[in-house]
């Protein structure tokens, strides 16, 4: 599967945000998505998650026989950076709306426990209120939501900074894993953590994306993602 997007646009006001994105995302890997505070990296994440209207272009999947099918909303998993969670439901309440409503979508639905102990929250913490949970648990819970609805694109918004290392190398392989199901883009400032989990990386410069040619000195690709960022005429 891939997802294709075509001379994707987006402004706001006078501000050109997205001026001609064109990319295809390929089933299996992880893109690291990179560029400077500003640059459209959320922006490009609301419009493909249909939160914000685009002004041109479109965007679309492509299944493995090569069937165009519109992205929809019920396709796309969305981890922010800030937590969304229903702060006055348990973290055990929650979880079990999530598993009802989403009955359908789920395929292989497990108890409750199995997924709590899945992303190691404790037993103590699994019927508390989420707003006493830390930002790293909400995290967490958010990231868990979107894992059990195996959506077909994952798009992921600086996800691992609030998390523990432990968590943070614990998240790394779940994503691993649903990277062989799913379309992963991940927006990170963090280059290790590019370099480290991501198998391509793509950056958003100027309103427009490009890939960061493989090469096997990890140096050389820092210093090609440095010298392409700071060119950039930053505001
Ligand atoms: N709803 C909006 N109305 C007006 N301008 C907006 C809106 N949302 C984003 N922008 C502007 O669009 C530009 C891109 O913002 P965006 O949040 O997408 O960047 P980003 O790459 O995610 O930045 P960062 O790395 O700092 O989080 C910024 O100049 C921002 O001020």
């Amino acid at each position: 599967m891939e997802l294709k997007i075509e001379h994707l646009q987006k402004h706001f006001e006078k501000k050109t945000v997205l001026r001609d994105i064109n990319f295809s995302f390929s089933q299996g890997k992880i893109y690291g998505l990179l560029g400077r505070n500003g640059a459209g990296k959320t922006t490009l994440f609301n419009c493909l998650n249909q939160d914000l209207p685009i002004d041109s272009g479109r965007f679309y999947l492509v299944s493995e026989d090569g069937k165009e099918f519109p992205l929809g909303v019920d396709h796309i998993g969305y981890v922010l950076s800030t937590p969304q969670v229903p702060e006055f439901l348990t973290a055990r309440e929650f979880l079990k709306f999530f598993l009802e409503i989403n009955e359908q979508q789920i395929p292989d639905p497990q108890p409750i426990d199995a997924y709590f102990d899945f992303i190691n929250i404790e037993k103590e913490d699994r019927d508390r209120l989420l707003k006493d949970f830390s930002h790293g648990m909400k995290n967490k819970m958010q990231m868990l939501i979107n894992i059990i609805a195996h959506p077909k694109v994952l798009l992921l918004d600086e996800p691992l900074t609030s998390l523990d290392v432990v968590v943070a190398e614990e998240m790394k392989e779940i994503l691993r894993e649903l990277k062989k199901d799913s379309i992963l883009i991940l927006s990170t400032h963090i280059m290790e953590l590019a370099l480290d989990l991501c198998d391509e990386i793509v950056l958003l410069n100027h309103g427009v994306l490009s890939e960061v040619p493989q090469q096997a000195e990890e140096e050389v690709m820092r210093a090609h993602i440095l010298s392409a960022l700071r060119e950039e005429d930053h505001v």
